[in-house]
């Protein structure tokens, strides 16, 4: 991202939340992000005739305590200027903020800059288009969000582990910011002749009170329909819902993986054999070794995890009419 062109001095840090309404949390390393587009939003949003605070992150991580400060400080959104990571460091910090759910706890916004962004997609808010997210944020249209934990850590939109969590650890950055999400294309090509696909396993407390254990080469847990952008992984997933959607993905090997990236882009990912697809309430995944798992396009933990979703922890999103 180019300078931002706001005073740094000015706009970080020194309005208080609680007079400011809408804190904005922005990370100015989110891929495709620009200091230009951030600056269209906040200019829309002044123009419309909020006063918003801008709060740049200046490290991995930093949303989280930045976030859980505006909202101890009386903010009544908290705004992720970024991508999916920003956003659930900034759902973080809420949560910290306010562990209990009630009025005092903020909405979330968004003003999607990221290189992918999911949750963005998902609710309908087109990522990169900054003047309708500040639109949307001052019309204030709200629905739920219920964030799960991945080993305590909240994220929106998805976790996983397998060759996907391969290519979030091998993606070059450099390339990620000037390329998008072609980089994580071409990390996965890189990727695809040497991996050894891993034996997987996710044992799933469902809904109903069973318990079913299942392996694979991968194992995906999402909030969100979406996967990679709009490629939808599980159609029924939805942000508010109270249960993790779980897919499982069986058969290892290129063409097994060839088989599914097709299924992706048309729209029939799952219909045939090789993939299961399942609702939870806790899914613990284990594997031989300690291999990474990614959350929201960042590297989070490594195996053996714990994913949970808790009711409590649902905030409001500010989102599009649908
Ligand atoms: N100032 C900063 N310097 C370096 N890294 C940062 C900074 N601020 C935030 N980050 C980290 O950047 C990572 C990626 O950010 P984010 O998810 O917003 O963008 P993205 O990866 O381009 O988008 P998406 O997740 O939608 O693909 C986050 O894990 C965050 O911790």
């Amino acid at each position: 991202m180019d300078a931002p062109d706001f005073d740094y001095e000015t706009n970080n840090s020194r309005r208080p939340a609680v007079r400011a309404g809408l804190v904005v949390i922005a990370n100015p390393k989110a891929g495709g992000t620009s200091a230009r587009r951030l600056a269209t939003a906040i200019e829309t949003l002044r123009d419309l005739g909020h006063a918003p605070a801008i709060w740049y992150t200046r490290g991995a991580g930093q949303g989280r305590p930045l976030a859980a400060r505006a909202a101890r400080e009386g903010a009544a959104v908290v705004v992720a200027a970024g991508g999916d990571g920003t956003i659930a460091e900034v759902v973080a910090g809420i949560l910290d903020a306010c562990p209990t759910p009630g009025p005092d706890r903020p909405a979330v916004g968004l003003i999607p800059l990221g290189t992918v962004n999911v949750l963005a997609r998902d609710i309908g808010l087109k990522p990169r288009v900054p003047r309708v997210a500040a639109r949307v944020l001052d019309a204030g249209h709200r629905r739920l969000l219920r964030p799960a934990r991945l080993n305590g850590r909240p994220f929106v939109a998805m976790a996983s582990t397998g060759i996907d969590s391969e290519v979030v650890r091998c993606v070059d950055g450099v390339l990620k910011h000037r390329a998008g999400a072609a980089a994580y294309l071409w990390a996965l090509l890189s990727i695809v002749p040497r991996y050894a696909y891993p034996v997987i396993t996710a044992t799933l407390e469902r809904p109903d009170g069973s318990v079913e254990g299942l392996t694979g080469a991968l194992v995906l847990v999402t909030r969100s329909r979406f996967y990679g952008g709009s490629l939808t992984v599980a159609p029924t997933a939805e942000i508010g819902a109270p249960d993790l959607h779980v897919v499982v993905v069986h058969r290892p090997g290129a063409v097994a993986l060839a088989g599914h990236g097709l299924g992706l882009l048309t729209g029939r990912f799952g219909r045939g054999p090789g993939v299961s697809l399942r609702t939870a309430r806790r899914v613990t995944v284990e594997a031989a070794g300690p291999l990474p798992v990614q959350a929201d396009g960042d590297l989070a933990e490594t195996l053996p995890a714990a994913i949970t979703l808790d009711v409590e922890d649902g905030l409001d999103l500010i989102a599009p009419m649908t």
